[in-house]
């Protein structure tokens, strides 16, 4: 309201002038000027005051809508699978979630307004133009045809070119952050030139697009400048010549040029808006290819009608049904088969695994055979493409997610932390626990040191706080997971990192967690594997032998040549 309020009191302007032209000052009236220029002060003061309301009730909203699509961006990315964070790089997703919704928003909030204002603005003065003096108006209006043409082809190219500016900056967004991350290999490797080249070429690839950009628009800002100030000229002859003839008052030429002149802004500024709408549809398609990604890993179709009131009501039965079952967790993998998306052959074959409540077993096989692949399976990181994982007999597919992630928690062998107190970063499967329970789970994993940390439990690490060993990593991202209380416990390698005394010592308490809870353990190390009851031998993708770790010893020359590096195995070995 207030920008069209705004458009009506500046169009009326010129018309108030071409009275005190024609009337006060073409007769010699001082009493009439009076009224009319305090008429004219008044409108330019309301044009003034409305365009301040306009920005002021315009800002807001759009910058609420900003904040929303972020939002529902960073929301979305959540639930995206682990498929699709390992195909897309983080930079894009990171340009994605910044700068083009800061595009889009630009445009929302000045692009599209403009963008009727100007037309409202072009249409009411052409109208008060042809009925002005109708062959001048004709003229103006005439002067609208090589803008709509060149708008029409400027509009194609600048699609194309800035879609690859936005993709150029995402790819150097990358670049940073993977520069960020890996400084240490970098710096280690002496690669800091030889990145700084790589970044170089991206980086000046990007500005020759920019500039490639910047060229082509200003090819078309000039022409929108130059067009209506041709008409102007125009204008200003013929209409001289119209009022030599007699058929024009110099008052309605002098208003015509006005609105000629108001004219000029609308017209020019028509080039940075359609390039700004333009970049903003590109930043718009760019948002919407992440947010129209379906997440293929998701709660299970309500197909029973007759839970009333959805995922809700089964999330409250499974919490039922766990605390009446409490202390279960019977893992099962039957016929599992999973082949990364594009792959031409499965990872995993035909995995058949039994888990019992309270067992723990572990996989061990040859890097790169699939054990991190298995075990991603439990809590559906990753779904299986052929057979099932179930949990007390219930396949992981037919759980809520919720209710699934809090029965399994896993501890990772490259863990993270994030920018959080070690509470914060400890308690993340589990906010409601309490200090005695946080310490006991960093007693068990040896990981006390945290108390002697300068603000102990409220150190911040992680990325930007303060540093710790692999080990102490290790041990935090494995107290995370014995703090969640969950019925299934996965630990991929979690203890690589540590000294074999610590390792001991982590192990020991460890035994009295998994004697309470399902446990699946990958493990690399001879001593890692005495944690289980039994042991799964994963070989070129199924399982090929299950048994105690001693039978299997001595009975599956494939096992005991994937451990017998271990010198505890080997009494001679570590004799020698
Ligand atoms: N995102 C992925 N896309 C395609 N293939 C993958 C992907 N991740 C892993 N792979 C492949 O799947 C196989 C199994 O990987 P996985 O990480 O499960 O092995 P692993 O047994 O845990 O190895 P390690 O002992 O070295 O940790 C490997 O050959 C790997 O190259």
């Amino acid at each position: 309201m207030a920008a069209f309020l705004g458009i009506a009191a500046g169009t009326v302007i010129p018309l108030v002038g071409k009275e005190i032209i024609d009337g006060p000052v073409a007769h010699g009236d001082r009493g009439a000027l009076l009224p009319l220029g305090l008429l004219a002060l008044g409108l330019g003061v309301a044009e003034a005051v409305l365009t301040f309301v306009r920005r002021w009730s315009q800002a807001g909203p759009v910058l609420g809508l900003e904040a929303a699509i972020r939002d529902d961006l960073y929301r979305h990315l959540q639930r995206l699978p682990m498929s699709f964070h390992d195909e897309w790089q983080s930079g894009q997703l990171l340009s994605r979630a910044t700068t083009d919704l800061s595009t889009i928003r630009r445009f929302l909030g000045f692009g599209v307004l403009f963008l009727i204002m100007n037309i409202l603005q072009l249409t009411a003065v052409v109208i008060v133009l042809l009925r002005t003096y109708w062959p001048l108006g004709l003229l103006v209006t005439a002067s609208a045809v090589p803008v709509v043409a060149l708008s029409l082809r400027f509009e194609k190219r600048y699609i194309r070119v800035s879609r690859q500016v936005q993709d150029q900056q995402g790819d150097l967004a990358t670049l940073v952050e993977e520069a960020a991350v890996g400084i240490r290999t970098i710096k280690a490797f002496g690669r800091r030139r030889h990145l700084y080249g790589v970044f170089d070429e991206a980086a000046s690839e990007l500005r020759r697009t920019a500039l490639g950009k910047v060229r082509l628009s200003s090819r078309f800002f000039t022409f929108l400048e130059v067009i209506p100030n041709l008409t102007l000229a125009m204008v200003l002859l013929f209409g001289a010549v119209a009022v030599g003839a007699g058929a024009l008052t110099l008052g309605t030429l002098v208003a015509f040029t006005t609105f000629v002149l108001q004219l000029v802004w609308p017209v020019a500024s028509l080039g940075y808006i359609l390039a700004m709408g333009q970049e903003a549809m590109t930043a718009a398609d760019r948002v919407t290819e992440v947010l129209d990604t379906t997440p293929e890993i998701t709660d299970p179709a309500i197909t029973d009608t007759r839970v009333a009131g959805g995922p809700y009501v089964i999330e409250r039965q499974e919490k039922r049904r766990r605390r009446r079952s409490r202390g279960r967790g019977h893992l099962r993998f039957e016929g599992v088969e999973f082949r990364f998306p594009g792959a031409d052959r499965p990872v995993l074959r035909d995995v058949r695994l039994e888990v019992r409540p309270g067992e723990t077993v572990a996989v061990v096989g040859a890097t790169g055979s699939g054990k991190t692949t298995l075990t991603s399976l439990v809590p559906r990181l990753r779904d299986v493409t052929g057979g099932r994982v179930t949990i007390d007999g219930r396949d992981v597919r037919d759980l809520t997610l919720p209710s699934l992630r809090a029965m399994v928690a896993t501890a990772f062998e490259e863990p993270t932390l994030f920018s959080m107190s070690v509470r914060e970063n400890v308690t993340l499967g589990r906010a409601e626990a309490t200090d005695r329970e946080i310490r006991e789970a960093l007693e068990i994993t040896q990981a006390t040191f945290v108390h002697d940390l300068p603000w102990g439990l409220d150190t911040r690490i992680g990325e930007q706080g303060m540093s710790l060993s692999g080990g102490q990593r290790q041990r935090l991202a494995l107290a995370r997971a014995i703090l969640a209380g969950p019925r299934v416990l996965v630990l991929d390698d979690t203890l690589s990192a540590l000294d074999v005394e610590t390792e001991a010592l982590v192990e020991e308490a460890l035994r009295r967690v998994l004697a309470d809870a399902t446990g699946l353990i990958v493990a690399h190390r001879a001593s890692t594997v005495l944690l289980a009851d039994r042991v799964a031998l994963l070989s070129e993708g199924s399982i090929t032998s299950v048994g105690r770790h001693a039978d299997l010893l001595s009975a599956v020359p494939e096992y005991r040549a994937l451990l017998a590096q271990d010198a505890d195995l080997d009494p001679e070995r570590a004799l020698r």
